[in-house]
């Protein structure tokens, strides 16, 4: 048996502010894959990515691992499927092991205590993206970077089969993009979805695939290093990148 898509769309379109932003015939996300939504700024990449995650009122259908997402019951859904959004806020008087602590909600009962294996769950998490020294700091106190490993460690907390995230390198520095890029790399190989949406190209052609958005729509979904998708990826950016190989790793240059 062929193994369902990680998430599935047809006929999706989101209208914003009486516009039409995303407009999508088709579109399939492999399981066991981790792929890179990339687009020049107001292509709508957070938008589709909200409307894929049914985070947004939306025309047309989408499938999480071959179910329609309003057979899902609600808190399945949110074990399968991790979010992490770009500058949430709201939770800054938390500490940052309960901020954690709350991706792990779908995994219990109602108004139960915690049990073992969420704690552990958010230990691996906080060590994952190295802030367990700080969980009992306030998120509001923490960097920008600091809150954003915080924020990370909530989403691979879930444990979720399919994760999503938008712009999950925002404010962190070099050697936490590795270890972020190493985390989702594991995660593939353990057999989860990764779909990011990245502006650093660089890092997103690491992806196995990029799924190019133009305009609100999908122009090009391709393996990050054939040439067709880094030709489709000039083209959106008005041929103004470069795309090189240095020392085996893809380098992108604005000119
Ligand atoms: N709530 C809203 N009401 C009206 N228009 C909106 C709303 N949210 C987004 N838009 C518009 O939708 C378009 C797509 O926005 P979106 O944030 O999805 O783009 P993006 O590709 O993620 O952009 P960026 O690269 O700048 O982050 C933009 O033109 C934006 O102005």
């Amino acid at each position: 048996m062929t193994k369902a898509p990680a998430l599935a769309a047809q006929r999706l379109q989101v209208s914003l502010g009486g516009r039409r932003i995303v407009d999508v015939p088709a579109l399939t996300l492999p399981a066991g894959r981790w792929t890179a939504v990339v687009g020049p700024n107001g292509a709508g990449k957070t938008t589709l990515l909200k409307a894929m995650a049914h985070l947004l009122p939306a025309h047309g259908s989408v499938q999480l691992l071959g179910r329609r997402m309003e057979e899902w019951p609600g808190k399945a859904r949110a074990r399968t499927l991790s979010w992490l959004g770009q500058g949430e806020a709201g939770t800054d008087d938390l500490l940052a092991q309960d901020v954690v602590m709350l991706g792990r909600l779908p995994h219990q009962a109602w108004l139960a205590a915690p049990s073992a294996a969420d704690h552990a769950a958010i230990e691996r998490a906080m060590r994952r993206t190295q802030c367990w020294e700080w969980r009992k700091r306030p998120l509001g106190q923490l960097s920008g970077g600091e809150r954003q490993r915080v924020l990370l460690a909530r989403a691979f907390a879930v444990e979720a089969e399919v994760l999503l995230m938008d712009e999950p390198l925002a404010n962190l520095d070099a050697p936490h993009q590795a270890d972020w890029l190493l985390a989702v790399r594991e995660l593939v190989v353990a057999g989860r979805t990764v779909v990011s949406v990245l502006h650093e190209l660089g890092m997103a052609l690491h992806a196995d695939e990029l799924l190019v958005l133009q305009c609100g729509r999908p122009v090009h979904q391709g393996a990050s290093d054939d040439p067709v998708t880094h030709a489709a990826l000039r083209d959106v950016f008005d041929k103004r990148i470069e795309i090189h190989k240095v020392a085996g790793e893809w380098v992108v240059l604005p000119r």
